[in-house]
């Protein structure tokens, strides 16, 4: 049976199953001008536990975590933290009461080494030298984070930074962590890592909010799970009686989709061809180095890779950010390597970026405007050489509707939605012009089990159609799902390849730490693996 109960909220500081309160929240409601994000919401978390934070996508996690680091001001209810009721004015408030939040965007400088980047604006602590050192040697023994303080940030992998970030929130004095989606950069056994750290933290009396769409790891690592539906809270589960589809039901009202295509939809027409592509630092350094791969109409390529090993490089390449330093790049038979991103477009090239806030959306401008980015001399935007406001108005209506973005206008800014919400409308864009070969870089970060499933529909359906992908995802299930064909890149090559019927995430999460080259085979026994640790440095 679920164990899923209707949330009450016990009086501030009230032990729960015999364990003090870290934070309570009490009738949180917040609103913005035409929605509600929250909505009398209650949230208890106990001291010495993880407590899981899911929600469909606006469902008000962030929100209500903003508010909690004293980001933003609740229109109603109460804070309370370790039983005394509080008001935030501030994050810096929120720190000096014991509140950690580690982004899912790390907030590092990668020219400063660990020490530099955990003293800075903290320097009255323990100063800026040995004592310093010392302290966060303490902490990083003492929680298992292998954070050693004198390495360059730029030269640590993501599993590694993640840990740095953890190091600089407890080094504040953080009691109680807000981990927002922190394994979705991380491969599998990094997650393992990570969960061994959590569990570290917890026995060490200290609370951990973990935020993720990723169900089975909520259920896997939290005590306690707030399950929060449109602005407001559903109940609480216990993940001993709870499975993801439950999980999954509660959130949004549907089971859990499977990334998993069953036929193939491969063509022999080649759509994308990458011939010896190289691409170099300014020092004369490949970052990308003898690439060679083609993608048929019809095919989804997948490249599974630790971040930070030439896929950022590889997208920008062929969506002509970056300019190959040798090599070729064809599209539909035409050599396109020295063609500009415009032109690139035009000829029908989607392009679904990482970084949505960099290259996907124009935060302070209304939704219509952002569906127009990119595209700005094709239709329904455009009207021979003019705009067409009015049916790039319509056509945004249109996009909201058969992608579920939630919000409550075309006229509200992109900054508005919610992150997933944000990524929904970007996916929407890019589908609309019925690309002949698509760029998707992370398709469904950050969203809801429920808008995974309708993106990953969406892809599969244009497959059908003769769509070819180049698919990157840190999302292993994913990856190995819709791909038809995988690819290992590592330190800026493509090192491995593996069947997607076959292979496993654990398998694939191994090879990605380069511990395995040429073609990669299923077996029944996985190997012995390297520790994370050992690869990750490595992997960069
Ligand atoms: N600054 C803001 N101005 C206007 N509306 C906002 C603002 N911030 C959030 N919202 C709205 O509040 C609702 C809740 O958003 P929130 O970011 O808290 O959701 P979430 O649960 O974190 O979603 P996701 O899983 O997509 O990150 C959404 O409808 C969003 O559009």
């Amino acid at each position: 049976m679920c164990a899923i109960n209707a949330s009450s909220s016990p009086p501030a500081g009230a032990a729960v199953h015999g364990q003090a309160t870290a934070v309570e929240l009490a009738g949180i409601t917040k609103r913005f001008p035409g929605v509600v994000a929250n909505h009398d919401i209650h949230l208890s978390v106990r001291k010495g536990t993880v407590h899981a934070l899911v929600g469909e996508n606006g469902a008000g996690k962030s929100t209500l975590m903003k508010i909690l680091y004293g980001m933003q001001k609740p229109d109603e209810g109460t804070i309370s933290l370790d039983g005394e009721q509080v008001t935030l004015h501030s994050p810096a408030d929120a720190i000096a009461r014991g509140i950690g939040m580690v982004h899912q965007h790390f907030m590092l400088a990668d020219n400063l080494t660990v020490l530099e980047n955990v003293v800075l604006g903290s320097e009255k602590l323990y100063g800026i030298g040995a004592k310093a050192r010392r302290r966060i040697q303490e902490i990083s023994d003492r929680y298992g984070l292998g954070v050693r303080p004198d390495v360059l940030v730029e030269e640590l992998g993501v599993a590694a930074r993640q840990r740095v970030e953890i190091l600089k929130v407890l080094y504040r004095g953080a009691t109680t962590l807000i981990l927002d989606e922190p394994t979705a950069v991380l491969v599998p056994q990094e997650v393992d890592a990570l969960f061994a750290n959590l569990r570290e933290l917890k026995s060490e009396g200290l609370s951990v909010i973990f935020i993720s769409h990723k169900l089975g790891e909520v259920l896997s690592v939290a005590d306690e799970i707030t399950v929060i539906r449109r602005g407001t809270t559903v109940g609480t589960a216990v993940p001993a009686e709870t499975t993801p589809r439950q999980l999954a039901e509660m959130m949004v009202g549907s089971e859990l989709p499977t990334p998993e295509t069953a036929e193939s939809t491969v063509t022999d027409r080649p759509v994308l061809g990458v011939d010896k592509l190289r691409l170099e630092a300014p020092g004369g350094k490949a970052i990308l180095d003898d690439i060679t791969f083609t993608i048929h109409a019809g095919e989804v390529l997948g490249i599974a890779g630790v971040e930070g090993n030439g896929q950022t490089e590889l997208v920008d390449a062929l969506i002509g950010l970056k300019h190959a330093d040798s090599g070729t790049i064809t599209l539909a038979g035409e050599e396109v390597t020295a063609w500009p991103t415009r032109k690139r477009r035009e000829q029908g090239v989607g392009y679904i970026p990482e970084d949505r806030h960099r290259h996907g959306l124009l935060l302070e401008a209304p939704l219509w405007e952002n569906r127009i980015l990119g595209h700005v001399t094709e239709k329904p935007n455009a009207k021979g050489v003019w705009l067409d406001p009015k049916a790039a108005q319509e056509d945004t209506r249109r996009i909201v509707e058969a992608y579920d973005v939630r919000t409550p206008g075309i006229d509200v800014t992109a900054a508005s939605l919610s992150g997933g919400n944000q990524q929904k409308l970007i996916v929407g864009r890019e589908m609309s012009h019925k690309p002949r070969f698509l760029i998707a870089a992370h398709p469904t970060r950050g969203v809801d089990v429920g808008a995974q499933a309708a993106i990953w529909d969406h892809i599969r359906q244009a497959r059908r159609e003769g769509l070819a992908v180049l698919l990157i995802s840190a999302d292993l299930d994913e990856l190995i799902g819709l791909s038809d064909t995988l690819r290992v890149i590592y330190n800026g090559r493509l090192v491995a390849d593996a069947d997607p019927a076959t292979i496993t995430p654990e398998e694939l999460g191994s090879a990605m730490t380069g511990a395995a080259t040429g073609h990669l085979e299923h077996e029944e026994t996985p190997e012995i693996r390297k520790s994370p640790e050992a690869g990750e440095d490595e992997a960069r």
